[in-house]
């Protein structure tokens, strides 16, 4: 088959397996550029192990601390007929070259918040590795079945208090345009905390410990945003920032559990970044088009590889960046350099259709999107006939 990207707003419907393949080898040639963190974990959890965030922690643990790793996550194959998801071939691809390095690595495709797949986790922990040191928790999900009561919360991106007008840009014509935001419901922000709040990881971590298979001083870390003021009504302060902040109430009692034996939890901020669930966030593309030009010009740009490889570095591994006055991890620094948020805020209110492509990187931005599915990689060859089944090596089903 020669698949060609078939683009719908914030989402693209077809994936190029070959692309998506050499995504990971880029990202693993990366992190081994930069040597074996010191004092890494060994054996690793990965909740949303598939794409953005965490498809750079489970190749950071495995291929920067040679850790064994299992990978949570929730993806499709592809058929004769249709690709699979980019998250699919992602993990295949990391598993052929974990394979190759002699590095252990299990996945476990389907819902993380379901008791079913903890059980399923919690086995094979059991089974192959009897404990893990590290659980990342980096899911990004639409919306969660509740695992006691079956009720489905659905997650929603709006502000809270007030109605909102933000500027956005129309990815698929390239334009500017003003986007209106009723405020959310006291439901629609309750929900929204449902899905992406701290109470799966909670559950994650209970579940893990109540079986014994958190080794002594064992880590837990989930990832966050909170960002600046051009995306704070929507982000920060909105229903999306109201589950984020349940996050930082949720790790006191986590981060209490785990001190017990030596270990620790952690929120990790992490830098805005094109991925499938960030696209998806009104304001954001335009935000990263332009927080892309200028951190490029100064030379200081990163992906999801680079921030992750940099936290596990230089904070969960290693004491050049301690928590911050809340108890958070920081690798946001770059982004939220006060010299770049006044220039980006600065190109923010000028920017328009006309001046879109002088003012901002969007040619940047579609293209790191186009490359979250595994289109437009240097040295693949699109014109040429591409399988899309690919088997997942040690998927336990
Ligand atoms: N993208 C950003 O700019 C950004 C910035 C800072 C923090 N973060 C945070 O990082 C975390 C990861 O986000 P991302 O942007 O990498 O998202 P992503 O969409 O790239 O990845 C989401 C992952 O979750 C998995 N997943 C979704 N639903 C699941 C389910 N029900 N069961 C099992 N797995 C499931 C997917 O398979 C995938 O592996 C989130 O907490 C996000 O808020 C993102």
């Amino acid at each position: 088959m020669i698949i060609k990207p078939r683009v719908r707003g914030f989402l693209c419907t077809t994936t190029h397996p070959v692309g998506c393949a050499e995504n990971v080898r880029r990202q693993i040639e990366y992190v081994q550029s930069k040597g074996t963190i010191a004092g890494g974990p060994k054996r690793v959890l990965v909740l949303g192990a598939s794409t953005g965030y965490g498809l750079a922690s489970r190749i950071t643990a495995a291929f920067g601390c040679k850790a064994s790793t299992v990978g949570v996550f929730f993806e499709k194959e592809g058929t004769e007929k249709k690709p699979g998801t980019a998250g699919w071939y992602n993990s295949a691809a990391f598993h052929a070259a974990a394979g190759q390095a002699g590095l252990y690595a299990k996945s476990i495709n389907g819902d993380a918040f379901s008791r079913e797949v903890k059980a399923q986790v919690i086995d094979l922990i059991k089974r192959d590795l009897e404990q893990v040191d590290l659980v990342v928790y980096s899911l990004a999900a639409p919306r969660r079945t509740h695992p006691d009561t079956g009720e489905v919360f659905t997650s929603t991106l709006k502000p809270i208090g007030s109605a909102t007008t933000q500027k956005g840009v129309n990815t698929d014509k390239g334009t500017i345009q003003e986007y209106h935001l009723e405020p959310a419901s006291k439901e629609e922000i309750d929900n929204t905390v449902a899905v992406m709040g701290g109470e799966d990881w909670q559950m994650w971590i209970d579940a893990l410990d109540e079986a014994g298979v958190l080794a002594d001083g064992a880590r837990t870390t989930a990832y966050t945003y909170i960002g600046e003021k051009i995306t704070w009504d929507i982000y920060w302060h909105g229903t999306i920032g109201a589950a984020k902040q349940d996050l930082d109430k949720r790790v006191i009692d986590i981060r209490e559990r785990l001190a017990a034996r030596g270990g620790d939890a952690r929120v990790s901020v992490l830098k805005a970044v094109v991925t499938q669930a960030s696209a998806a966030i009104p304001a954001m593309p335009i935000y990263l088009a332009i927080l892309f030009k200028v951190m490029k010009a100064r030379g200081i740009h990163e992906g999801c590889i680079e921030q992750v490889d940099r936290l596990f570095r230089d904070s969960l591994y290693g004491d050049a960046s301690g928590p911050d006055a809340e108890g958070r991890l920081r690798a946001d620094d770059l982004e939220l350099d006060p010299a770049v948020q006044a220039e980006v805020g600065g190109l923010w209110s000028q920017i328009d259709s006309d001046n879109l492509h002088e003012l901002s990187d969007f040619e940047g931005y579609r293209q790191e999107f186009l490359q979250l599915f595994g289109f437009e990689v240097d040295g693949v060859d699109y014109e040429a006939d591409v399988d899309p089944v690919v088997p997942i090596p040690k998927l336990v089903s």
